[in-house]
């Protein structure tokens, strides 16, 4: 197949205070998200001026990954769309069919599977498309790449060298904290083809991280960020309860590594570098907060590395051993009920 362009697909986020309330209108549209939780992200937002740093990121990416191109004669011009906030997809794509693109492969910034992670970009792409109409250009998005050795390499190192910040006399009871984003524990049932895809490639990384990094430390896989109305059940434990429970067991300091991301965005730097180090203080545990792979030259490599699989059939770079495959089946991953649907 020819392709003739690449796409960065993300989340999106605010840039000024009055982006705020619209942008989580648009996340958060049918999701059930009670007003109340609203008003609390809003304030998230706007402790940083209202300003996102998840577009920065992208830009910065997406620069990198046209040097990445250039130096490595990939010959694709590189666009760049969200899912919630400008650059719009369909805007994006919009300016991809006046460009005369007609086969783009999407990198989506998020490594695993599921509704919110993966579905939900398929869908986003079937959104935009058929908001542009005829002309359109077809959009094959990449493959997850939770074991990548691009993915898995700076989530490594970036252990290590939150661990060089800690007392080294304290190891013995330092503690890994492996963190990814919470989601509703029927979309975890529900993702990728046999269910549990989300919750396995996150156990998987953990172990490859936990094992290259610091194979002398006990380590758990623990959830931020929750939303959703209150009786829906997500995935726990919460990382604030967690460290509670690890203080009343000897555990002096904890590494927290954001396995779950690609980038060092509002939920990393709030739900992490605000909430939860405040409650490590609160329990006078020491903390440490691992970097996310952001333009790390080696994830800039694995995006091109992505690509060539598909443009050259060069062979897959991955450290796992979970199924991985070009196209999701059309089945899994179901999107949640929509509340107001019925
Ligand atoms: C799995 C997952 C990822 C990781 C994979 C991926 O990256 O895709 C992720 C990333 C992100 N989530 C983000 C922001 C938000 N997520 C929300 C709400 C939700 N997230 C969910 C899941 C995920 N989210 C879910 C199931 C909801 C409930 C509503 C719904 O079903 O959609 C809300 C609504 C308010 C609230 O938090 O309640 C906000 C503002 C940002 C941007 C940060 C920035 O601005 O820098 C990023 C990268
Ligand atoms: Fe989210």
């Amino acid at each position: 197949m020819a392709y003739d362009a690449f796409l960065l697909l993300s989340f999106g986020g605010p840039e000024h205070p009055d982006d705020v309330m619209p942008f989580l209108r648009n996340v958060t549209r049918g999701r059930g998200v009670p007003d109340e939780r609203l008003a609390e992200v809003a304030e998230h937002y706007l402790h940083f001026g209202g300003v996102s740093p998840i577009n920065q990121q992208c830009r910065d990416l997406l620069a990198a990954v046209r040097a990445e191109f250039a130096a490595h004669r990939v010959d694709l011009p590189a666009y760049w769309g969200n899912r919630n906030w400008q650059p719009m997809l369909a805007d994006t794509v919009a300016q991809m069919r006046d460009d005369g693109v007609t086969h783009a492969l999407g990198f989506a910034t998020s490594a695993y599977g599921g509704y919110s992670s993966c579905k939900q970009y398929w869908e986003d792409i079937a959104a935009a498309r058929a908001h542009v109409g005829p002309g359109a250009p077809a959009i094959s998005k990449l493959r997850q790449f939770h074991d990548h050795p691009g993915f898995v390499g700076p989530h490594t190192d970036a252990v290590r060298a939150a661990l060089a910040t800690l007392d080294p006399a304290r190891r013995p009871t330092t503690r890994l904290v492996f963190t990814a984003h919470s989601i509703p524990t029927r979309m975890a049932e529900t993702a990728g083809p046999d269910g549990g895809r989300y919750t396995a490639q996150l156990q998987e990384i953990a172990e490859l991280v936990h094992a290259a990094a610091a194979p002398d430390l006990s380590w758990d896989l623990v959830w931020q960020s929750r939303s959703g109305p209150p009786q829906v059940p997500w995935l726990e434990p919460d990382i604030n309860h967690h460290l509670t429970a690890l203080a009343g067991k000897d555990v002096t300091d904890v590494v927290v590594s954001p396995i779950g991301f690609v980038s060092d965005h509002l939920e990393v730097l709030w739900d992490l570098d605000n909430e939860a180090r405040d409650t490590a203080r609160d329990l006078g545990l020491g903390y440490a907060r691992a970097a996310t792979p952001g333009t790390d030259p080696r994830f800039v490599t694995m995006i091109r590395e992505l690509v060539e699989e598909r443009t050259r059939d060069a062979a897959r770079q991955r450290l796992g051993t979970l199924p991985v495959w070009d196209v999701c089946p059309a089945d899994c991953c179901p999107s949640p009920q929509r509340r107001g649907a019925s």
